[in-house]
């Protein structure tokens, strides 16, 4: 019996009258699953390119053959289809349990890979972060831009070869975000990024469609509030932050709770992250329209129905969780506001010039186009929906009738992933 002939007829139901074949599933039971090499499991040359030796000889014994997804980024530093037919349980593998690789799937990947190239020293928000699998990967994207320049200095950034590196800037280096609302899956994400050994990250318990919490200005001892000044370690609570490049204007840090008073800041009260690492954790929370973020990702809450993962595990545990939530139009009119809500935060919290990825595993219209559409047409001329780099060569679905071609949906039978669907944006420098 094929996946899909175990969908119930309500869900099968609920495809139709949303315009979704299930041919998007096809073959689905043979799907491989996908690993991604940790790049601080092992040595990494310049470029940040895995050692095929090393794959070979470690990897393999493991998990049986591989094969290299060759449409992702080559910085992304191997991503491999370990074949269905091995029936590979990862959680039980010692490369896995070991750190060496990362469980994630190739269409999550690509996600990532439709922010463009990730910089040293991007500040990067993910709205919607838990369990963290594509927080890790951009965590790894910062760290290894980071890495390379720190090794040398004169070199330019990998990921970005019109971005010039100072020496400055090599201690200036990036940092992830994440916010999500669910505390459980949050501590799920702090466990996955401490196993990998993250090193510039901190998360948010929060609501992400009222999160304002801005890009850290301060990284350990160096501030970037924007002159890229060299400060002491001196405690925060009596040190004062230049946060103009003429230094004409400052922020003093007044009091025991952090509270900052300036004419070009707003007034704000730490907000205590979930977790941060210890990098991160003077940053005095500045609000400032000089400390939005480079990147953001809003893989926003969905109903999954383009998941095939997530339809296999609830063959497995029941249905009815997911029939509460489509067969409820109050549900389904909250997760759209919910939707539109996220995006628009995240869309203020983007630098001008930033680039903001909006995804989802749901296939639904009105999940993903609708929310786009509408969104594009409150936001113009600030936002402009982008070409995805290299969209060309992934292997996606054909775009719909009603969708465009600057979004990409990634069907379980069309890219042999679980599913994903997603479109790009830029802020437009006003
Ligand atoms: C599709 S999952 C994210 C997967 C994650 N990006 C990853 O790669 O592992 C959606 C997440 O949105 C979170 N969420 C739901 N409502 C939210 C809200 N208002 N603010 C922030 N996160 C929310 C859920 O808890 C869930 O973890």
């Amino acid at each position: 019996m094929t996946v899909t002939e175990t969908f119930p007829a309500k869900f099968r139901e609920f495809l139709t009258a949303n315009n979704i074949s299930t041919l998007a599933y096809a073959d689905s039971e043979m799907l491989p699953r996908y690993v991604r090499v940790n790049p601080r499991g092992r040595e990494v040359d310049d470029d940040g390119v895995s050692d095929a030796e090393w794959l070979a000889s470690e990897l393999e014994l493991d998990l049986g053959q591989l094969r290299r997804v060759e449409w992702l980024p080559t910085c992304f530093g191997g991503v491999f289809a370990v074949d269905a037919a091995a029936h590979v349980t990862l959680a039980t593998k010692s490369a896995f349990t070991a750190a060496l690789i990362h469980g994630i799937d190739a269409a999550s990947c690509a996600a990532v890979a439709a922010l463009g190239p990730v910089a040293a020293d991007d500040h990067v928000l993910d709205l919607c972060c838990a369990p963290g699998a594509k927080l890790c990967l951009l965590a790894d994207l910062i760290e290894q831009n980071a890495n390379i320049r720190t090794q040398n200095p004169q070199t330019r950034n990998a990921a970005n070869p019109h971005k010039a590196t100072s020496p400055t800037s090599i201690h200036l280096s990036g940092s992830v975000t994440g916010v999500d609302l669910s505390p459980h899956r949050i501590a799920t994400c702090k466990s996955l990024l401490r196993k990998y050994k993250v090193s510039r990250f901190r998360l948010f318990a929060l609501d992400g469609t009222t999160f304002n919490v801005h890009a850290p200005s301060r990284i350990g001892a160096w501030s970037r509030a924007s002159g890229l000044q060299h400060l002491d370690n001196a405690p925060i609570s009596t040190e004062k932050l230049a946060v103009s490049a003429d230094q004409t204007v400052e922020t003093e840090v007044k009091t025991e709770d952090f509270s900052i008073v300036t004419a070009a800041t707003i007034s704000t009260t730490l907000i205590k992250p979930f977790h941060v690492t210890k990098l991160l954790r003077n940053d005095p929370q500045i609000v400032s329209p000089r400390l939005l973020y480079d990147k953001v990702l809003v893989d926003a809450e969905c109903t999954h129905d383009g998941s095939i993962s997530h339809l296999i595990k609830c063959n497995r545990e029941g249905w009815q969780k997911f029939e509460e939530y489509f067969s409820d139009p109050k549900k389904m009119d909250a997760l759209e506001i919910l939707q539109r809500n996220l995006l628009s935060n995240g869309f203020r919290l983007l630098k001008p010039g930033g680039v903001l990825v909006y995804s989802t595993c749901s296939f639904l219209r009105r999940q993903n186009e609708d929310i786009i559409e509408w969104f594009i047409k409150n936001n113009t001329p600030n936002a402009i929906l982008e070409d995805i780099p290299n969209a060309s060569e992934f292997p996606v679905a054909k775009p719909l009738s009603h969708s465009t071609a600057k979004m990409l949906r990634f069907t379980p039978t069309a890219s042999k992933t679980s599913g994903l669907e997603y479109a790009g944006n830029e802020k437009e420098e006003v």
